[in-house]
């Protein structure tokens, strides 16, 4: 029965994926998050980790030790950060400053590294308290969980869960559906707001996501996302601006249907800050050939190819509908042991390339959609995700290019700009340096594997080569 729905949907994605080949996508975005430098940023990182969905304190199992092997091996500038509601607010108007330093902690980690970290409010199902067991599900605590009583059945899939009546009304209560809790969006946008005052002015926290693939409950599509879903986005930045006028917020569309390529009905909010708006967009991408376990080769590549072009079109439109908003793909991840995986990793990261997107990848955890296995040893996906790219970019980037062992970028210089561009080279391919046409080398870190650069005074658009030195 699943698989029949699924593949309705994938028809209609198909279907979609040729009207949208019918209709000319809007051009790649130009808006890129910056750094307090005011260097475009090339993110490039992990979502950091499932593993905290159920950990008792709310912590990914993830060391520093973990962080340094990463960036050893991948060269990663970005992480998105997984936080729960749960440890923010164990009880009603109670924010645990406990939670929030095991939080700063970690955060100190990415920034000692020069990492940019995005914070995820994190949920799949609403709330581990859907089921007594406390096993499936995370994101909301206990106290902000209303199944009224409804059921909620044993299911194989996880994504199943969604369709029990129990989880359907605790997510008809928290958007108010039912008109019988108006309290939970408040507490949830004061709950980020207790987030962003202890982050406001960390100069490592550039983005705040929201929420993870949101679920309206008996509400889908459209409906919910232009209704009680950018409500709560402008809710919940209003929240935020009363004590953090700087970082960026991150909106995602529902998970339902845009995972796999359709359209999102979401509607721009107002960024109450001085200045530019500062509202990115964080889509993510799993085509629903993937997750039946075609892989990428013969027909199921063909579709996850159809989906991958559908996917692309609407982010554009929607990004350029938010207001020109900067694109990180949030979320995208794969059984790498599924035939033609890694050639799915480089089709995914050409696209978001080709964006102006930045990409975290699902996810930082171990076994075959990670890094590494159990035990450490490496995985196909290292050698994969390590590819030389421009981390931090003084001017407005035009484009870029990128193989294991080369480099092509072009960008406006922004002679305001004191801070250099920097770029990121693996030890695997560029074990003597690098040589560089198009720009001064300032400084080359053969151990932080991070080449400086420096464009000449001018403000046409430069053209920068990469190469091996012999
Ligand atoms: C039916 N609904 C609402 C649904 C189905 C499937 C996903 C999903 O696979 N999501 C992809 C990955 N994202 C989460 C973490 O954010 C992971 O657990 C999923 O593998 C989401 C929602």
């Amino acid at each position: 029965m699943r698989v029949l729905a699924l593949a309705a949907v994938g028809a209609l994605v198909l279907a979609g994926g040729i009207g949208a080949a019918l209709r000319a996508d809007p051009a790649p975005s130009t808006a890129y998050l910056t750094d307090d430098a005011g260097r475009a940023l090339i993110l490039n990182g992990f979502n950091t980790a499932s593993s905290a969905k159920s950990t008792p304190d709310g912590m990914p199992t993830f060391t520093e030790a973990d962080l340094d092997r990463e960036h050893a091996d991948m060269g990663t500038n970005f992480v998105r950060f997984l936080i729960s509601w749960r440890s923010v607010e164990p009880e009603p108007g109670v924010y645990s400053q406990e939670y929030l330093d095991r939080v700063a902690e970690r955060v100190g980690w990415y920034a000692d590294r020069g990492y940019s970290v995005m914070l995820d409010m994190h949920q799949d199902l609403y709330s581990s308290a859907i089921t007594p067991s406390g096993q499936n599900g995370n994101g909301a605590p206990a106290w902000a969980t209303y199944l009224d009583d409804l059921p909620v059945g044993d299911n194989d899939m996880w994504e199943m869960y969604y369709l029990e009546p129990g989880v359907i009304r605790a997510f008809d209560n928290f958007w108010n559906t039912t008109g019988k809790h108006p309290e939970l969006t408040d507490h949830y946008a004061n709950a980020w707001r207790a987030v962003a005052e202890r982050f406001a002015g960390n100069p490592a926290v550039v983005a705040y996501d929201l929420m993870n693939e949101p679920y309206g409950g008996t509400l889908q599509g459209p409906v919910f996302e232009a209704g009680p879903l950018t409500a709560l986005y402008q809710k919940t930045s209003d929240a935020i601006r009363e004590v953090d006028r700087d970082t960026w917020v991150c909106v995602a569309p529902q998970a339902m249907g845009t995972n796999w390529g359709t359209p999102s009905g979401l509607r721009p909010i107002d960024d109450a800050r001085d200045g530019e708006q500062r509202v990115a967009y964080c889509p993510h991408i799993y085509p629903l050939p993937m997750d039946l376990g075609g892989g990428y080769t013969g027909n199921s590549r063909t579709q996850v190819d159809a989906t991958i072009d559908a996917w692309r079109g609407n982010v554009l439109r929607t990004a350029k509908d938010l207001g020109t908003a900067p694109i990180i793909l949030g979320e995208f991840g794969l059984d790498t042991t599924l035939h033609g995986a890694l050639d799915y990793v480089d089709r995914i990261y050409d696209t978001a390339r080709d964006m102006g997107a930045g990409v975290s990848y699902w996810a930082r955890d171990p076994g075959p959609w990670g890094p590494y296995e159990e035990d450490g040893t490496e995985r196909n996906l290292v050698a994969a995700l390590d590819e030389p790219y421009p981390r931090a970019i003084a001017g407005q980037p035009t484009r870029w290019s990128a193989d294991a062992d080369r480099l092509e970028f072009a960008y406006l210089p922004n002679l305001s700009i004191t801070a250099p561009t920097e770029v990121y080279l693996p030890a695997r391919t560029f074990p003597n340096g690098a040589d560089v046409d198009g720009a001064h080398v300032a400084n080359w870190n053969p151990d932080a594997r991070i080449l400086t650069l420096r464009a000449p005074a001018t403000r046409q658009e430069v053209t920068v080569s990469v190469t091996p030195r012999g």
